[in-house]
């Protein structure tokens, strides 16, 4: 598991582009047949990928959190955005289509994650944050999620907003899980920013064609700066930073957060005339 360390945003202004990379930006979370992982010191929060494929991967356990097990004292949020798989918690089996999502409580001990063809591996991407309690493993469809319409075609930023692990979803300790998708001929996600003190927020870009990319939007608002996102690779926010992105095409992504609330509203809008 590779650790990330926080970073004070008044030391975030004097940062290079490949420094701003290294500290907030994730690639490879989606390697066949392995377990990738990263743990940022912002909310504890773990994020990586799975796509297995001939054989189950497990969930193992990593010596960072001296834990008897992954799960002993956290929580994890499982979405698949590939082919169908099933992910076997203590021996029962959650068999996930495309954009169903498994909430796994603290305790479990053994997760193990298996595709059904290795032709259509599914990829699965994990968000995981300490726990003080169980909460019921829980499994949603997509037509299960609470589905948020916003944006319009005139800004570019007409999306909608798939809303899973929250206050009136899937019950967690802290964990808020979901994914967003622009449609076609949009470009825009979370225009106008905003910030969020109380929590940090990790997103994975998805289903960015090939030669396309996201230039996603990190800092206090009067103190931007851009990461060029490809496919399948993840952004760390910190509670100090915005967090939007415009492609150069449609794609989708999935944002997690954690943090003091699961108050999804709870949001420092950046007004436009703030933005430098
Ligand atoms: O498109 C959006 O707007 C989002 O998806 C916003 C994220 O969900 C977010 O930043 C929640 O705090
Ligand atoms: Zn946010």
């Amino acid at each position: 598991m590779e650790i990330r360390y926080g970073i004070h945003p008044t030391h975030f202004k004097i940062q290079t582009t490949q420094e701003n990379r290294d500290e907030f930006l994730a690639s490879g979370l989606m390697e066949p047949g392995k377990l990738r992982l990263v743990h940022s010191h912002y909310d504890r929060f773990v994020f990586g990928g799975v796509v297995p494929t001939t054989d189950p991967v497990a969930l193992e356990n990593d010596d960072a959190l001296k834990a008897a097990y992954f799960l002993e004292r956290r929580e994890l949020g499982i979405l698949n955005l590939g082919g169908d798989g099933s992910v076997f918690v203590d021996g029962t089996d959650y068999p996930l289509g495309r954009f169903d999502c498994l909430y796994v409580g603290r305790g479990a001990q053994t997760v193990t994650f298996s595709s059904k063809s290795a032709g259509t591996p599914a990829h699965f991407y994990l968000n995981s944050a300490p726990a003080h309690r169980e909460y019921p493993t829980t499994k949603y469809t997509q037509a299960q999620a609470n589905r948020v319409a916003l944006g319009d075609q005139p800004h570019a930023n007409k999306r909608v907003l798939y809303q899973y692990i929250h206050e009136d979803g899937i019950q967690s300790c802290q964990l808020v899980m979901g994914f967003t998708e622009l449609l076609e001929g949009n470009v825009w996600n979370t225009f106008p920013p905003h910030t969020h003190e109380r929590r940090m927020e990790v997103y994975l870009y998805f289903d960015l064609p090939e030669e396309a990319l996201v230039m996603h939007f990190m800092g206090a608002p009067d103190e931007t700066r851009h990461l060029a996102v490809r496919n399948f690779e993840a952004v760390i926010s910190p509670p100090w930073s915005i967090h939007s992105g415009a492609g150069t095409a449609a794609y989708r992504f999935v944002w997690g957060m954690a943090g003091e609330n699961q108050a999804f509203s709870d949001m420092d809008a950046a007004p436009l005339s703030e933005i430098r």
